[in-house]
């Protein structure tokens, strides 16, 4: 059997990654227009091709992403695109292709990578684990939408998709310091993630809508990004991909707008966060309901060290943590983690004994501020060695807002 060798794929061989990536993801030859906003996609991505000889039987893209983080932001791999041959399946390929892509992690100062899953059995042997989850929230709307918090009554306009990110871009950049998790977004990320023409996923949904709150002449003060489903009978469904406000009062405004457009009798909002003050302001919560959790976006702290230091802290702390991590053993080890007053950390190796034991996966679930570290414990999955330190971590990890992203990639 030929051996198999991890190398960049060239351009020229993007293609060829495009119908690998068909076949594993059992899809038909797509329209001309979404093939070429794949083929655009994978040319902006770092492309690791596995290969038999000549022949091209893995593919693992990834993105270069400035990843928001408490406090700031990381560079951070986002991994896409990964797809084995059925022929190749279970022989170390995506092993192999993750290895490299941690040796390019390391050489690019990427500390961070992160990724959706297909499926959620296969990322986690890898270090990945959920670092954001989701709400699929979904509310009635044959009937006006119960608030118990006053709409803003500035006036709502329509954006074209083609101007929304000078329009809204400013107001989605300050909701990306609030919370962890979200993706710098570019004139390419606009176009070809969050307002693409077509996106391939579902034919029967509308291109994208902005509507926008906000004085005339005056920057927004909030934006919903949505699709519809029209039905012949008028039991349409609006897709809401994205709602950012700057107060509860423009969050209000822009829900009732959602829930107000005719011919649709539900409005469908798959990645809000945890948090929403949505579900606090809704007045019927049988009219809002959660239909589904979901872990959204999974993370991998690729460099310990780095990823405590890139980000701030809520309140000082001073622990010596016990990290493993059998699949990447240089990042294991014992660190004294140190936050000052002002939110900074340093973070060095030590021979002291350790406060806490800790896998990391477990330090990814509470690091942009989601699952913390004292749940874990009583979940049996961190040790904890000094009575408190878990509870200490957690309050240290813990930010105002829960993170959040909706940038599927
Ligand atoms: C971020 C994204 O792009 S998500 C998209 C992921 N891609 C897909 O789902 C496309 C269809 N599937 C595939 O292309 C392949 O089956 C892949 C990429 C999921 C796995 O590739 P393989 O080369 O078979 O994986 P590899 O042989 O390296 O397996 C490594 C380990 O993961 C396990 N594993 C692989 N796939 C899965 C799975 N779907 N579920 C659970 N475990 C899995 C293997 O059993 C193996 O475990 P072991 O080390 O204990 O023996």
């Amino acid at each position: 059997m030929t051996a198999v060798e991890y190398r960049s794929i060239p351009e020229t061989h993007l293609d060829r990654a495009l119908d690998l990536h068909y076949l594993v993801f059992l899809a038909k030859e797509p329209e001309d227009d979404v093939r070429a906003l794949h083929r655009e996609i994978l040319q902006h991505c770092d492309r690791i091709g596995a290969y038999e000889g000549d022949e091209l039987v893995g593919l693992l893209a990834a993105h270069p992403l400035a990843l928001s983080v408490p406090g700031g932001e990381l560079p951070c791999a986002g991994v896409t695109f990964v797809s084995v041959a059925p022929t190749h399946r279970r022989r170390g390929v995506l092993s192999g292709m993750m290895a490299e892509l941690w040796r390019r992690c390391a050489a690019g100062g990427q500390p961070l990578a992160a990724l959706w899953v297909s499926e959620t059995g296969i990322y986690g042997r890898f270090g990945f684990e959920p670092a954001t989850r989701s709400y699929t929230v979904e509310i009635d709307t044959d009937h006006p939408l119960v608030l118990r918090t006053e709409p803003d009554e500035r006036p709502l306009r329509l954006v074209a998709p083609a101007d929304a990110p000078a329009v809204i871009g400013a107001l989605h950049a300050a909701g990306r310091r609030e919370r962890g998790g979200r993706v710098a977004r570019d004139g390419f990320w606009w176009r070809t993630h969050v307002l693409p023409e077509e996106d391939g996923g579902n034919d029967d949904l509308t291109p994208v809508r902005v509507v926008t709150v906000g004085d005339p002449g005056a920057e927004p003060v909030g934006y919903a990004c949505y699709r519809t489903l029209g039905d012949d009978e008028g039991r349409g469904v609006v897709h809401v991909d994205e709602l950012e406000a700057a107060s509860p009062a423009v969050a209000a405004a822009l829900w009732r707008y959602l829930t107000s457009i005719d011919l649709a009798d539900k409005v469908r909002a798959w990645g809000r966060p945890l948090d929403d003050p949505l579900l606090r302001f809704a007045g019927d919560r049988d009219q809002v309901r959660i239909t589904q959790e979901f872990p959204a976006l999974w993370l991998r702290l690729v460099d310990v060290p780095a990823a405590l230091t890139g980000r701030t802290w809520a309140e000082p702390v001073d622990l010596v943590l016990e990290v493993t991590d059998v699949e990447l053993p240089a990042n294991a080890g014992r660190y004294r983690l140190t936050a000052g007053a002002d939110g900074s950390a340093r973070v060095e190796r030590t021979g002291d004994a350790p406060d806490l034991t800790i896998g990391v996966r477990e330090l990814t679930a509470g690091y942009l501020g989601d699952i913390g570290a004292a749940e874990l414990v009583r979940a049996g999955l961190v040790a904890e060695h000094t009575p408190g330190a878990a509870a200490r971590l957690e309050r240290a990890a813990r930010t105002k807002l829960l993170p959040h992203t909706v940038d599927e990639f």
